[in-house]
């Protein structure tokens, strides 16, 4: 454990947001600081505090935030207490958790772990990664720096999982596993990565797995043979070669069912969790070991201290065997401990434990891609009904989908009634309203009182009422006859809007010239605004529609973001096709109150996307294109994404 000191971002007794006061940092690695720090507002609980300097060139603290939110209520996630950002730095505020596992091993004297630890660390871990991959994501940065025991009486024999700063989304919007970049860059540390990160290629939940693998060598053995070797290729190669009986050699053998079974799956493959587990339990059972039983550190590693250790022999049975690597680790003192989340780029004795960032440094094995490939763009997105998010995010509204796609279709099929405002459209097959559909949700809550209004502005504009010709403003299909136009009603003035009650949805459609001003108020429609530990959430469906308010919410300083107009939001890596235009900052504090409304739309609509609201355009082409426009930026908004199939 360090202290704070003069240069780190945080400073002992700093406080944060008048909540937060600094203590010391307990830990440091290649993209952040951490700090532990007294919640004053909460009886002065421990939290843990990680910053980033807003000037770091790779920020992912916006994406730990991101995960560690969708974690919530899992067993082996910290709490998370808030974020925000100021000039200097943006931080997390989480649970405070104990020692990680790789200064646990460490502090062993023979760095490794009884069976009895390892096994049931693995199983823990394993559990965590089965959670992290029930959201949609892979870590992609798994080793034992990574874990953590939880440091209360309550928590200490749970493992916790911690930074989510590599990670990435696997599945897309609509639950799909998304299609695998021909190439990626090396993401996580050499040490633990998967055969597949050293070869740049698109790392799928079985190399998250595959670090697991690693790690319960390395807890078992005390080290692993590329342990000295600096070169990541090298490595690479040195894995790929790797015979598992030998890495496994004198531990159970049941233990090569996880790399056969890793082995046998490819980047869409589904893990078999269970028989990983079973693999694990079942050698647990076999030695008797309760999972309730006190672990290495609890007993003073005095069950592994001296030159030999009891384990099981490859058939499993129970014995005390000779450890044959104890050269290969004995160089390891206690002055190298805390040199494995030191910045990736000094390699010290421990340093292939450091998470690697080789983009556009390290060419992929056995790879001809070139390095501008290397990145973290995500394929694109495709938006429907996402039925995957059900059971992950509980209360997502699928009414709220259907009720809205339900309205759409009304309109499509030519009702002119109160309940699609006076809009009729063509049942023609080229309507657009049979070609949009409404993708995603505001997860309102349950009970009573948390209406959330929202105002989708569709970029319609009253209509003029015309004898003949074309009639700006009505929705209609190409071909309709111009007569039967002319009669139609004519828009609302006001923009269209959706007004979403607990369990319901109202969709109105209008149309408005918004001056620029008042397109640009729209971008807190991000349907995303949880307060610190707050009783209630509110999510969209899709992670890109959040990630642009990861830290608003919490954030007590100046928005990052410039005041004055359309200024562009950065790009997330998870949304980097739909950059949105912004004329005006962020909402800061968009946390939605009970009862309370708001309004919005797409920030990604602006006068300049669209061409601003041109004067009574003549229907039908133009008027198709500028709504698909409008559409189109729609997407991975807040409250909506409208998906326009033509
Ligand atoms: N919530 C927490 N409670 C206690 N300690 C923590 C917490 N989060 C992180 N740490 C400590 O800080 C160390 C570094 O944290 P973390 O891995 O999040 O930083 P990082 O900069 O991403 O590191 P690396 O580059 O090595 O992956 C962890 O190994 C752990 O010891």
């Amino acid at each position: 454990m360090t202290s704070s000191s003069e240069g780190e971002i945080l400073q002992s007794g700093q406080l944060i947001r008048d909540r937060w006061k600094v203590n010391k940092k307990v830990g440091g690695g290649g993209f952040g600081e951490i700090f532990d720090a007294f919640d004053l507002q909460n009886h002065n609980e421990r939290v843990a505090i990680k910053v980033e300097s807003s000037k770091a060139t790779k920020q992912v603290l916006k994406m730990e935030v991101a995960v560690l939110r969708r974690l919530q209520g899992k067993k082996h996630a910290c709490k998370f207490y808030g974020c925000g950002r100021n000039d200097k730095f943006n931080y997390l505020v989480m649970s405070l958790q104990g020692k990680n596992l790789a200064d646990l091993r460490r502090e062993s004297p023979r760095q490794c772990f009884s069976v009895s630890t390892a096994l049931r660390l693995g199983v823990q871990i394993l559990l965590g990664i089965k959670e992290i991959h029930s959201i949609g994501f892979l870590h992609r940065d798994i080793k034992p720096s990574n874990f953590a025991m939880g440091r209360t009486p309550t928590t200490m024999r749970v493992v916790y999982m911690l930074d989510f700063g590599l990670a990435r989304q696997y599945l897309n919007a609509k639950g799909e596993i998304r299609s695998p970049r021909s190439a990626a860059g090396f993401r996580g540390t050499v040490r633990y990565a998967a055969v597949t990160a050293h070869k740049n290629k698109e790392m799928g939940r079985q190399d998250d797995l595959f670090s697991l693998f690693y790690m319960l060598v390395e807890f078992l053995q005390g080290s692993l043979p590329w342990r000295k070797i600096k070169d990541k290729d090298e490595v690479g190669r040195m894995k790929e070669e790797a015979d598992f009986d030998v890495l496994l050699e004198g531990c159970p053998s049941d233990l090569l069912n996880i790399p056969a079974h890793l082995k046998s799956l490819g980047y869409p493959d589904d893990p078999d969790y269970d028989l990983l587990e079973q693999t694990l339990r079942n050698i647990l059972s076999r030695m008797n070991v309760n999972m309730d039983d006190p672990y290495d550190w609890e007993l003073n590693y005095e069950n592994i201290s001296g030159r030999s250790r009891t384990t099981t022999t490859t058939n499993g049975n129970v014995s005390t065997r000779m450890k044959s690597h104890t050269t290969a680790v004995k160089d390891r003192g206690p002055e190298n401990r805390a040199l494995d989340t030191q910045a990736p780029l000094t390699m010290g004795e421990d340093d292939d434990e450091q998470t690697g960032n080789c983009l556009f440094r390290c060419p992929p094995m056995n790879s001809t891609h070139t390095a501008e490939k290397h990145d973290d763009k995500p394929d694109k997105p495709k938006y429907k009904r996402q039925e995957f998010m059900r059971p992950k995010y509980g209360a997502v509204s699928f009414d709220v989908i259907d009720a809205v796609n339900a309205r759409l279709a009304a309109a499509a099929n030519g009702e002119s009634s109160p309940k699609n405002n006076g809009v009729v459209a063509s049942s023609s097959n080229n309507d657009f309203f049979q070609r949009i559909r409404y993708d995603t949700s505001v997860d309102n809550g349950k009970s009573a009182g948390n209406n959330v209004d929202v105002t989708i502005d569709l970029g319609l504009r009253p209509s003029r009422t015309s004898d003949s010709g074309p009639v700006g403003g009505s929705i209609t299909a190409p071909g309709t006859p111009a007569a039967q136009r002319a009669q139609r009603p004519p828009l609302q003035a006001e923009p269209a809007r959706i007004s979403k009650s607990n369990r319901s949805i109202t969709l109105s459609v209008g149309g408005k010239r918004l001056p620029p001003t008042t397109v640009t108020t729209r971008r807190d429609t991000h349907a995303f605004a949880d307060g610190s530990g707050s009783t209630y959430q509110r999510t969209a469906a899709t992670t890109a529609s959040k990630w642009p308010d990861s830290f608003d919410e919490t954030a007590d300083e100046d928005p990052i973001l410039p005041i004055d107009g359309a200024a562009v939001v950065p790009r997330s890596p998870m949304n980097h096709r739909f950059p949105r235009n912004l004329a005006s900052p962020p909402q800061q504090g968009c946390e939605i109150p009970r009862g309370k409304s708001i309004r919005g739309i797409s920030p990604g609509i602006s006068p300049g996307i669209c061409g601003g609201y041109p004067p009574a355009p003549t229907f039908g082409f133009f008027w198709s294109l500028m709504l698909r426009y409008r559409i189109i930026s729609l997407k991975n908004s807040f409250v909506g994404n409208f998906l326009q199939r033509f």
